[in-house]
């Protein structure tokens, strides 16, 4: 049962709040039962006039009413000292400067940009796998210069990283590690922000390549799916899955569908004989999040939903079940070149970017880390 912050709410700030993932932060934020919208930064171009006027509104449910005549800010922090916590869905080619800035004014910063992902004291929380990885930040404050009291950055992961990690974690769990994995996606337009692919560009068509991106997956899943060592001195460093190597090979295409990443997965265990299909499924239908456990409100009670049909999951079906918090898997079979191969679906900008964000800074709350 989750603790009531009713009447004691925290003020929360959104950056990037006129894009694609922070018009989603905006929707979710704006009925929270931990967290209440206190300031919305942009860019420039945006900042001085009234949400409602410049944002280019994409939802489906109407711009939530305490956030239309919210005069946007830029992004400094000295316009958000208020708040404890900011979320970020801006630009990754400003979100480096601004996100450090607002840490070191000592806001809890939790971020969907690719920027800090890789530094050795960030932790990259997909909160429905490693919240563990939350022990690092006490030693982000440590070496920082000066060090920090309450300012830190967490960061969630690339969007096709965070729907096929998910279910591997539920096989690693449940049979111990995966020595191989093969990933081929069919990622959503919306993952590419707004305006996006050029319609031309995307219609009656597959583009095969997103700069980037099967890079990010192949990393990405190593740091998340790894555990933390520490060292006789005490430094914690992430192992990035080195005890057991684990191989991995994305190869990544743009579809033209409007939200939702498929992804089809064949992994390799270094058990042997390795788990048949049905025991796969059960692992999968068992596994469950310590965000979930917790208490964390936007954790989905399915962290991997099951679907026995033949054919989905689908995204313009699945997308929004558990409101996109989830992952959807199905077609569980046997791999003649593998071992198991599986269809896995996410919402993209839902488990793949705000949800996972909001999600972690329930845990955080939670957990005692936002001060
Ligand atoms: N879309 C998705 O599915 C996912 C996206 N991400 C990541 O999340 C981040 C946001 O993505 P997305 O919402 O798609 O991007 P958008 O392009 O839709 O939005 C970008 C936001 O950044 C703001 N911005 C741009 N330049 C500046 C600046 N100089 N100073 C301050 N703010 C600025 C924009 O404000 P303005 O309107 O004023 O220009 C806008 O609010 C990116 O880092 C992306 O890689 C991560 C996972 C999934
Ligand atoms: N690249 C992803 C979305 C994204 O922005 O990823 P990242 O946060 O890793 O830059 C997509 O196009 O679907």
């Amino acid at each position: 049962m989750a603790p009531n912050f009713e009447g004691k709410k925290v003020k929360v700030g959104v950056l990037g709040a006129t894009g694609t993932v922070g018009q989603r932060f905006i929707v979710l934020l704006s009925e929270h039962p931990f967290f209440v919208l206190h300031a919305l930064g942009a860019s420039q171009r945006s900042a001085g006039k009234a949400y409602s006027k410049v944002v280019a509104w994409k939802q489906v449910r109407a711009i939530p009413h305490v956030v239309r005549d919210m005069v946007i800010q830029e992004c400094k922090p000295e316009h958000f000292s208020e708040c404890s916590v900011v979320f970020s869905g801006l630009d990754a080619d400003v979100a480096g400067n601004i996100e450090a800035a607002f840490r070191e004014a000592e806001l809890a910063v939790f971020s969907n940009a690719k920027n800090f992902r890789r530094d050795p004291h960030v932790p990259l929380i997909v909160p429905l796998v490693n919240t563990s990885h939350y022990s690092i930040i006490q030693q982000q404050q440590q070496l920082h210069s000066p060090p920090l009291k309450k300012g830190f950055i967490v960061t969630n992961a690339n969007c096709s990283t965070t729907g096929f990690v998910v279910p591997l974690a539920a096989l690693e769990k449940a049979f111990g590690p995966i020595e191989s994995c093969m990933i081929t996606t069919m990622q959503a337009i919306s993952g590419a922000g707004y305006p996006g692919i050029p319609s031309l560009d995307i219609l009656d068509n597959v583009v095969p390549y997103i700069s980037g991106e099967e890079e990010k997956m192949e990393w990405e899943t190593l740091k998340i799916l790894g555990g933390i060592s520490t060292e006789d001195d005490g430094k914690k460093s992430f192992d990035m899955h080195s005890k057991q190597p684990l191989r991995i090979s994305a190869s990544c295409n743009r579809v033209p569908v409007l939200e939702g990443h498929t992804e089809c997965v064949s992994v390799r265990f270094a058990k042997r004989p390795p788990p048949s299909p049905q025991q796969v499924r059960e692992a999968f239908q068992a596994y469950t999040s310590d965000a979930y456990a917790m208490g964390c409100p936007s954790a989905p009670r399915h962290t991997v939903y099951v679907h026995e049909e033949p054919d989905r999951p689908q995204p313009r079906l699945d997308r929004d079940f558990q409101l996109g918090a989830g992952v959807c898997v199905g077609r569980v079979r046997e791999c003649r070149v593998l071992d198991i191969k599986f269809v896995v679906m996410a919402n993209n900008v839902a488990i793949g970017a705000a949800t996972s964000s909001i999600i972690n800074a329930e845990f955080a709350l939670l957990k005692g880390y936002v001060a």
